[in-house]
């Protein structure tokens, strides 16, 4: 095995020094530019995509007027005489309802012109041989009543949701009732999940002085959530020329390593990336747990796409770190999201922060507000595990009853 000596990562000719967290979240938006080119999609290909063009309403929702309720369509406050027939959902459009009658209809039914109301099946009482109804209750047929008026929820031509919206299940629906069979959308930037360290095990007890891969399970849901699509997930040795060699051969637009960040006998990333001829943005942010994650711009693909690269510490909490601050906001600009807005909270006890470093600490939301959670150790996730969100505390640390920044993980 090609094992270099312990290097330091000026020996590897990389070092810029740890630039703040803050601006490494904004190196990583603007490595990535401008998002990746639209394209159509049929609805169900659409699902985690961002939309790439604003969708408006093609259709009035509802379409027409339509009953609310099954009961009777109504013309005038009753008691009506009863037409034969009744409209159902889906059905013919009814000829028109004169005043002072009545005609059966469905939940969902096109309301007949001359309609004023429709009364609940329960509300009314129909008699068999004069054929007249009438209504049960005090209240007399208001007008409009369990009526959905044509256009309640939109007009043809009214914004739905805006660019930048990520097409969920809800999306999906909503564009299929107003009339469309495809979606305009960005592409979403694929990743190749790397993983290295040779002491990692994917099953069973930790033995023999190894360990279980934490982050193979939990990396990809979470940079999904960020409109990644993971494409494949490679064990890599920890060896300097297999991870030369994956580099290379990736046509993922972003490569997310884990481990070999520091400088350990095989740590071979810096010295994997120097070979390449890669530009580092971001080489060790102050930021704990984490410090030593990286960002590089690896050669173009054989097709001149960019191509990037995030370099996520082994250690499992240090990697999530990692992902929040480089990861997850160079994808979601890639895949055409905007940032989420935001979010502070109340501390509820003082935040304990480090001296130079910004500290990102796994809490909880309690009705008195934010609460550490402690087992927040670089190499833990237990903390992380009960976690509401990380908590961004500034240097010095976050003092009781005042507000701190929060950053929200999702993942599916
Ligand atoms: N002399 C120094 N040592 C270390 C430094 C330093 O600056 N000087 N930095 C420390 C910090 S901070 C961190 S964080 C880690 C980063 O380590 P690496 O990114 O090089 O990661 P490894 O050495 O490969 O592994 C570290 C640790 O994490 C475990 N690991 C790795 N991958 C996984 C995984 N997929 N699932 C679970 N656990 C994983 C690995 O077994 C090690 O225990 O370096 C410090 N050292
Ligand atoms: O900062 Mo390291 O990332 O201690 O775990």
């Amino acid at each position: 095995m090609n094992r270099p000596a312990l290097r330091t990562r000026a020996e590897h000719g990389t070092t810029s020094g740890a630039i703040t967290w803050e601006r490494a979240r904004e190196a990583a938006r603007d490595s990535a530019g401008q998002p990746l080119p639209a394209a159509v999609r049929a609805l169900p290909e659409a699902l985690g995509h961002t939309l790439a063009e604003p969708l408006t309403a093609l259709t009035d929702l509802p379409p027409f007027d339509t009953s609310a309720m099954d009961g009777w369509a109504v013309a005038g406050t009753g008691p009506w005489r009863l037409r034969d027939g009744g409209v159902l959902a889906g059905g013919a459009e009814a000829a028109p309802l004169d005043q002072g009658t009545a005609v059966p209809v469905a939940t969902g039914a096109r309301l007949p012109s001359g309609a004023t109301s429709v009364l609940r099946r329960e509300h009314g009482r129909a008699t068999a041989p004069d054929g007249v109804l009438y209504w049960r209750t005090p209240e007399p047929a208001a007008p409009g009543r369990d009526v959905r008026p044509r256009g309640q929820e939109c007009r043809r031509g009214d914004l739905l949701l805006a660019a930048g919206t990520t097409v969920t299940p809800a999306v999906l629906g909503l564009a299929a009732a107003a009339g469309y069979d495809r979606l305009t959308v960005h592409r979403r930037p694929t990743v190749e999940l790397l993983l290295l360290g040779d002491e990692l095990l994917t099953s069973g007890l930790p033995r023999d002085g190894r360990v279980r891969d934490a982050l193979g399970p939990l990396l990809p849901p979470l940079l999904r959530s960020a409109g990644a699509e993971v494409t494949g997930i490679r064990r890599v040795a920890d060896d300097s020329w297999p991870l030369g060699a994956a580099l290379r051969s990736s046509t993922a637009d972003v490569v997310v390593t884990t481990g070999s960040t520091a400088a350990g006998p095989v740590d071979f990333l810096h010295h994997a990336l120097g070979g390449l001829g890669a530009r580092l943005p971001v080489d060790s942010v102050a930021v704990r747990p984490g410090h030593p994650m990286l960002l590089a711009e690896l050669p173009p693909a054989a097709d001149g796409r960019a191509r990037l690269l995030v370099g996520l510490p082994g250690n499992p909490l240090a990697a999530v770190a990692g992902a929040v601050t480089l990861a997850l906001p160079l994808l979601r600009r890639l895949a055409g999201r905007p940032d989420p807005s935001p979010r502070r909270v109340v501390a509820a006890t003082d935040l304990p922060g480090c001296a130079r470093d910004t500290r990102l600490l796994p809490v909880a939301f309690t009705g008195g507000g934010a609460v550490p959670l402690g087992f927040d150790g670089p190499a833990m996730l237990r903390g992380l595990a009960l976690a509401d969100a990380l908590a961004v505390v500034p240097p010095g640390g976050v003092a009781g009853g005042t507000t701190v920044e929060v950053l929200e993980l999702t993942g599916h």
